[in-house]
């Protein structure tokens, strides 16, 4: 199993310690040029297929948490969402508070895949970074590909902003990161205090064991695919963030996570955000939040734009 932003150790040459990643094509430009081109390198082995010999059940959908009413200290709502972190790993967020940001911030990350190929090229990702535009963690030439072409930034705090991967071609790109940065550190706030009285601590209790909380996106763009049955937009891995939470198209069913065995599909509830538990809060609980596999499909018809914002707690912290 892959997880993202672990497994690296820290270079001096490489100031955030998540590694650095092979250079490989754009997916984007792949399928521009080529509508029903799917490179070898791309196409899975059998059993780790979408369609392979796992089941998959639609009959059932993540927890749906409403903030607003965990925010007024409502017992049933945060019994919901106890059990969504230990049964789910799961859940999906709605009167958050952040609505009106959110086409902002998808126009945003649309923009910037939109800009030609040699425009994108201008914040292309260092060797030795992980910031910037790419194609994930590619870290062997034998390396199976995923189909996904991504812009990964850290936006908060500002100090670990590297402002070469911005692009600045973009009216209010730097605008609709920033409020969406802002607006988000409320979410986190929210269930981070939640989550301690789940702990039986004082409300402040799991932000403050952050140290400097970062927070990182990672936009992801996942074109078309003319065999959707043979590639995955992003493989099965666990986020090694403390919890990440996830934008994603209203209309496009993707996401994939492992609940007993069965991938189940989440279905995009309009203007919620998706939450995960990550590694962190896992070993934070004792392993009684799951960090739970995820991965996402690709389809024929229409791309896709996500943006997982991962939130990290400072270097030092256990
Ligand atoms: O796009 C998605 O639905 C999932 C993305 C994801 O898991 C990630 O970027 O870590
Ligand atoms: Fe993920």
């Amino acid at each position: 199993m892959g997880t993202e932003l672990d497994n690296y150790s820290v270079h001096e040459d490489n100031p955030l310690g998540y590694g650095s990643s092979l250079p490989v094509p754009s997916v984007q430009e792949i399928v521009r040029n080529d509508a029903h081109n799917v490179p070898e390198r791309y196409i899975k082995n059998v059993e780790d297929r979408p369609l392979s010999s796992e089941k998959c059940s639609v009959s059932l959908d993540i927890p749906i948490i409403d903030l607003s009413l965990l925010t007024n200290g409502d017992e049933d709502e945060l019994r919901k969402l106890d059990f969504a972190c230990k049964d789910w790993g799961f859940f999906q967020i709605i009167n958050h508070g952040a609505d009106e940001v959110l086409p902002k911030m998808k126009a945003a990350v649309a923009a910037f895949f939109e800009l030609p190929l040699c425009e994108k090229k201008k914040y292309a990702m260092a060797a030795n970074d992980v910031q910037g535009y790419g194609q994930g963690y590619v870290v062997s030439d034998e390396q199976k590909l995923d189909w996904n072409d991504l812009l990964f930034l850290m936006t908060i705090p500002s100090s670990f902003r590297n402002m070469k991967y911005w692009p600045n071609s973009i009216p209010g790109f730097m605008e609709a990161l920033d409020e969406y940065s802002v607006e988000l550190q409320k979410v986190i706030d929210d269930i981070f205090s939640n989550l301690s009285l789940l702990m039986g601590m004082e409300g402040g209790f799991l932000k403050e064991l952050h140290g400097v909380m970062k927070l990182g996106m990672r936009m992801n763009y996942y074109p078309t695919c003319s065999r959707p049955d043979l590639v995955l937009g992003v493989s099965p891995h666990s986020d090694c963030s403390s919890i990440t939470l996830l934008l994603q198209d209203d209309d496009i069913t993707a996401l994939q996570i492992k609940h007993k065995e069965a991938w189940i599909p989440v279905k995009p509830v309009p203007n919620a955000l998706v939450v995960n538990i990550g590694d962190v809060v896992e070993a934070w609980s004792n392993g009684l939040y799951k960090s739970i596999e995820h991965r996402a499909v690709t389809n024929e018809k229409k791309p896709r734009i996500s943006v997982a914002t991962f939130v990290i707690p400072g270097e030092d912290v256990e």
